[in-house]
């Protein structure tokens, strides 16, 4: 090497790299922020208001979705909305093919489902297998007046005739991808929405 000749600069260090379980970010927390007021705005504007409306959330991040978005249209609506959780641990209908899970509580706000506008509310929509056992469980507990279904995201390859009222985002995905919701106070990181894995 020529003695005028800089000596090269170190390797940079491995930061920055994609960590293959984060993912890629598809949707930051504004994004998140954003899509739950639209859905917010929809659920008032499809009811002509919010007074017979209940939101249910699936376990897991469906519960603390239902909880934002209640919150949201409480303020535009300046009534209390209220915000509860249907679990479908024992509905789903691949319970013996899956490992063991314990079941979620089921709170439904009194005065109950009967009558009312039901909004089930889930972080993704996939299969549509969960939203089936939702549907299931929710008979449980009485005959709502409509029930309706609120997504963060909607990732396609459906097995069942499910469809989404309200979408956060519209997500075409391959079927060896996973699609990860993070939520600041269940996840205890900042909100965000990633995609891992896939064909390379
Ligand atoms: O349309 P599907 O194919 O049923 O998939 C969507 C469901 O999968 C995820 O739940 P998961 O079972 O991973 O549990 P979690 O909510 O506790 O993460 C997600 O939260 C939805 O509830
Ligand atoms: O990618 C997926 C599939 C099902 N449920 C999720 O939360 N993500």
């Amino acid at each position: 090497m020529c003695p005028d000749t800089p000596t090269p600069e170190p390797a940079p260090a491995a930061t920055g790299a994609p960590d293959p379980e984060s993912g890629r970010e598809v949707l930051t927390e504004d994004d998140i922020a954003r899509a739950l007021r639209r859905i917010a705005h929809e659920i008032v504007e499809r009811n002509k208001g919010a007074a017979d409306v209940v939101l249910l959330g699936i376990p897991s991040r469906g519960v603390e979705l239902a909880r934002r978005l209640a919150e949201l249209v409480s303020q535009i609506e300046q009534r209390e909305v209220r915000a509860g959780s249907l679990d479908v641990t024992m509905y789903r209908d691949d319970l013996r093919a899956q490992p063991t899970r314990a079941p979620a509580q089921t709170q439904i706000p009194a005065p109950g489902v009967d009558g009312r506008v039901v909004v089930l509310v889930d972080d993704v929509l996939y299969s549509g297998r969960t939203v089936r056992a939702a549907l299931d469980a929710l008979a449980d507990y009485g005959r709502p007046r409509a029930v309706r279904l609120a997504v963060l995201v909607d990732r396609g390859h459906r097995e069942l005739p499910v469809r989404a009222d309200h979408v956060g985002k519209n997500l075409p995905t391959a079927h060896s991808e996973r699609v990860r919701v993070r939520l600041s106070g269940f996840d205890r990181t900042t909100d965000s929405v990633t995609i891992s894995g896939g064909a390379r």
